[in-house]
């Protein structure tokens, strides 16, 4: 799946010059860049909900094989976990209620109503059930935004057990803690412009590796 040389725009207005990045089956790939940048319109064109998607943007399964959480955790408020879990299960075809390996986070709120439940715990809920879902590519818009550093760490090890299994996984990320640099492919946005694509490794032979502050730096 790639971007080929595509001016990327909301509306009328051009966000990205003659963008090109590619998404990797084989790591966890991360759509970085200050706000405003474009990662939540690249993520919409990809997911193609608008049949808008650039002729430029080449090997992109259909909407139908794409799973798209975008930066809101909404399900329904009125049902409890457990009915969520039944809900998603019967999408993904299997049992999720019985899970072997069902996060304690879910487990302990079962009967909780899912509206009540703190933004953190939805945010966890929904993308971890997401995932049990087939799909052939998962786009998640900033999917860490609000889980304490528990459990982003319980999420990032989730993604990366999740690649093993053969889904491609773009998300949208702020958050720079406990990535493996081998697994993980990085495109950066700034100035209008793919800044960066290529391994977390690369990028780090290239700037340093103080993620955080080198796209300062590259943003400034
Ligand atoms: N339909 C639209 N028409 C015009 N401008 C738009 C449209 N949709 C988004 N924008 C603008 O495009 C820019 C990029 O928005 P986007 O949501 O993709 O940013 P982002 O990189 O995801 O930022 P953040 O990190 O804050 O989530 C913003 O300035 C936004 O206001």
């Amino acid at each position: 799946m790639k971007v080929e040389k595509c001016d990327i725009y909301a509306g009328e207005r051009l966000l990205i010059r003659q963008g090109s990045f590619v998404v990797d089956s084989n790591r966890l790939n991360l759509l970085i860049g200050n706000n405003g940048v474009g990662k939540t319109v690249i993520l919409d064109k990809i997911s193609n909900l608008d049949r808008n998607r650039p002729a430029e943007f080449i090997g992109f399964p259909d909407a139908k094989d794409i799973i798209y959480q975008t930066q809101g955790a909404s399900f329904i408020d009125e049902v409890t976990v457990l009915t969520t879990l039944k809900l998603f299960g019967e999408m993904a075809g299997v049992d999720l209620v019985n899970h072997l390996n069902l996060p304690e986070i879910i487990s302990k709120n079962m009967e909780a109503r899912f509206g009540n439940l703190s933004g953190g715990e939805r945010r966890f809920i929904i993308i971890w059930a997401s995932l049990q879902v087939p799909r052939k590519l998962y786009l998640f818009d900033e999917p860490f935004a609000n889980l304490d550093p528990y459990h982003v760490s319980q999420l990032m090890k989730l993604f990366y057990s999740e690649l093993a299994t053969g889904k491609t996984i773009l998300l949208t990320t702020h958050q720079f803690e406990e990535l493996i640099p081998d697994r993980t492919h990085i495109t950066h946005i700034a100035h209008q412009k793919v800044d960066f694509d290529g391994t977390m490794t690369d990028f780090m032979m290239h700037h340093g590796d103080d993620l955080q502050n080198v796209l300062k730096e590259i943003a400034s």
